[in-house]
This record gives structure tokens, C-alpha cells and sequence, in this order.
């Protein structure tokens, strides 16, 4: 019996934490035109004229402080791991295969391994739980590049986001619980950043995000898209399972690129705001990522937490992410077998 096939995809990662892959990596990625979505001329100039050789150095140190020598990137890692997970849980009837949007796997040999299976159908699944168009946009847009070529197109799907889905939402809470929030002096709920000029171009009304008042701070029908109201929903019901009050944490953007205006606030503002009114201990959620990364690992706790002792705070903790908890191979599971064709 032809099975269904499922492509799991999450960022990428550069193939080694040495410069040349790391350029190899950063120039796929932010030439990528839903990544730095400027005009192609101005993108070339300024990704392979100045981030990519300015850029990759340094980014490599990093990489290098948080590979390991046997598992190495911690987001290939982990997306491994949920791969072979998920496909142990959904057994025969379903054909699993794992892909990175830059890099490798790539969504080119999944989909090949997919075809050549004669899945009747394939559910196409971004890890980004808050959709932006830099991220699962871009996924999806790729997947049907190529598929749209396929002489004989299957089935197919894509989940738009997963922002509230309760079994996430619980893995994080569940994460954050052995913790004991409670203890600390603040929580921040940190999201990696997007430019505010990709916010506007995701509200279809084009007279709402970033136009009326608290307009992406909470999710309705009109802005349903918008990665900035669908980050506020996810970190409302995280604080909600906790019993975080609301003057006790702080919903920020971090890993902002370039002088243009990012989604705010920043995470560094907040954790130097924090720290000058005498806060000593915080605890940080990052419910943008499904696996650890350098994102998390390296900026959040060597980043920001040396940034807040600089200025008088104590410790800075990093919430593990979804990485592989078996509640969120249920979510996966559960996002499979809820898709109707
Ligand atoms: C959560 C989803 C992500 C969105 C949206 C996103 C947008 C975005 N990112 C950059 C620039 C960089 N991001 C980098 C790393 C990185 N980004 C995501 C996820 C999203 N990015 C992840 C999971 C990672 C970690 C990858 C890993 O290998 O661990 C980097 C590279 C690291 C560095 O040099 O600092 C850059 C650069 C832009 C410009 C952007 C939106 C427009
Ligand atoms: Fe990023
Ligand atoms: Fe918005």
C-alpha cells in the first residue's frame, strides 16, 4: 500500500563551524529574497558584499563554542532526533524524511526520497511555530518549486503555524515548571526578530500592523498572520499554564541584523533595562525554536547573560526548547494524523 509521506523542515545549519562552511551557509540563507527582502541588487551587494565576509568569521567563533564533537550543530541535532522520533511513532503507514531550508538535508533529496516512494500524499511541516515569510514562507515557496515541476503532483499540505497548539504550549510549560519560575526575578519570553517592514507586508488590510495602536500585540482575525500578534499568543499561554503574572514577564525580539527597525522590544534593551532596576535572576523561554541553536544556546545564555551581569544582575536561564520531549512528538504526531486530505 503506497504510503504518506511527511517533510519535516527547520532552518539549516552550516555543515561545520569552520569559516568557509559558515559563509557557504550564510550566503544561501540571507540571499534568500523572503530573508533579506530587498531589491536583488541591493541584496547582492549587501549580503555578499558585506555581511557574508564580515559576518562569517565571526559567526564560525560562535559556532564553534556550541558544537559538540560527536552530535555537532545542536539544530541538526535535535531535528534528528524529532525526525527519528516521530517516524518510530507513526511506524509503516507513513514515510518520515527530514530537511533544512539552507544547507543540508536538503529539501531537494527529501522530496526525491518521497518521490521515489510513490507517496500518495505528503504533509509538509515548517518548524516555526509562528509563521513569518522569512521562515515557513519561504519553506513552503521552495517545496513547491520544486514539486511544481513533478509530473505527477501528490497530495499536499502545509500547516501555515502551530503558534497555540497545546502540546507545544505544555512542553514549554512543562520545561519552564522545573525551573520553578516563581523564583525568579523575571521572565522573558524572547523570539528571534523579524524587520518591521516584513510585519507590514504580511497584513493583507495594509492598514493595521504597526499602524494602530498594540496592533501586534494581540492576535484577531485581521492579523491572524502577523509572527509579531502570533508570538504574543504563544507567550500569553505559556505565562497562562504558569501562573506568570502579567507584570512579571516581558514578551522581546532578539537577533535583530542591520541598522533597519526590528520588531521590538529588543531582548537586550530589556535585559539592560532589567538589570539597571536591580533585577538579579531571569528565566528565559524561547517559544520560536523547536530545537536549541545558537540562537538560544549561545546568544541568549553567553549573550545576554554576560550582558546582565556587566550591569549588576546574577544569572541569566535558558528554558530548554521542545527539543526531543516525548509530549512534543505527541504535538508532531498529533499535527500528522489531524491533517485531512
Ligand atoms: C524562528 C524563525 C526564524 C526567523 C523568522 C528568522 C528570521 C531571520 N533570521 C535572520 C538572520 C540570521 N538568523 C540566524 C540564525 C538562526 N535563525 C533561526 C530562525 C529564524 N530566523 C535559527 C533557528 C537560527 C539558528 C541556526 C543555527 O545553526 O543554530 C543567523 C545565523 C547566525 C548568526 O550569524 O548570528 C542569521 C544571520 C534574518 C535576517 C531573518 C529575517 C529576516
Ligand atoms: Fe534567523
Ligand atoms: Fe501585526
Amino acid at each position: 500500500m503506497a504510503k504518506k509521506g511527511i517533510l519535516l523542515v527547520n532552518l539549516g545549519t552550516p555543515d561545520s563551524p569552520e569559516t568557509k562552511d559558515v559563509r557557504k551557509y550564510l550566503a544561501e540563507f540571507l540571499m534568500d529574497p523572503r530573508v533579506i527582502d530587498v531589491n536583488p541588487v541591493l541584496r547582492t551587494f549587501l549580503v555578499k558584499g558585506i555581511i557574508v565576509p564580515f559576518r562569517s568569521p565571526k559567526s564560525a567563533k560562535l559556532y564553534k563554542e556550541i558544537w559538540d564533537d560527536k552530535t555537532g550543530s545542536p539544530l541538526l541535532h535535535y531535528s534528528i532526533l524529532q525526525h527519528k522520533l516521530l517516524a518510530d511513532r507513526l511506524g509503516d503507514e507513513y514515510q518520515v524524511e527530514l530537511a533544512m531550508r539552507y544547507q543540508s538535508p536538503s529539501i531537494e533529496s527529501a522530496l526525491d526520497k518521497l518521490k521515489a516512494s510513490l507517496v500518495e500524499s505528503i504533509q509538509v511541516i515548517a518548524l516555526f511555530p509562528q509563521y513569518a515569510s522569512a521562515s515557513t514562507g519561504s519553506v513552503y515557496e521552495k517545496v513547491m518549486n520544486i514539486v511544481g515541476k513533478w509530473q505527477t503532483i501528490p497530495s499536499i499540505s502545509f500547516i501555515n503555524s502551530f503558534h497555540d497548539n497545546e502540546l507545544m504550549i505544555e512542553t514549554f510549560a512543562d520545561n519552564g515548571r522545573q525551573y520553578q519560575p516563581e523564583t525568579y526575578d523575571h521572565i522573558l519570553f524572547s523570539f528571534h526578530g523579524l524587520p518591521q517592514r516584513q510585519l507590514i507586508k504580511c497584513d493583507h488590510t495594509d492598514n493595521f500592523c504597526l499602524k494602530v495602536d498594540g496592533c501586534c500585540n494581540t492576535l484577531n482575525d485581521t492579523n491572524k498572520f502577523c509572527y509579531s500578534a502570533q508570538s504574543h499568543h504563544t507567550a500569553k499561554l505559556i505565562a497562562e499554564k504558569l501562573n506568570i503574572p502579567k507584570e512579571k514577564y516581558t514578551i522581546c525580539f532578539q537577533s535583530r541584523l542591520g541598522s533597519d527597525p526590528w520588531v521590538q522590544p529588543y531582548t537586550s534593551e530589556i535585559v539592560a533595562k532589567l538589570a539597571k532596576e536591580g533585577k538579579k535572576r531571569l528565566l528565559v523561554f524561547c517559544p520560536a525554536f523547536v530545537a536549541d541553536c545558537l540562537e538560544t544556546v549561545y546568544e541568549v545564555t553567553e549573550e545576554y547573560g554576560g550582558e546582565f551581569k556587566a550591569l549588576g544582575g546574577e544569572h541569566v536561564q535558558l528554558v530548554e526548547s521542545l527539543n526531543d520531549s516525548p509530549k512534543w512528538i505527541d504535538a508532531l504526531e498529533e499535527m500528522v494524523k489531524g491533517q485531512k486530505f
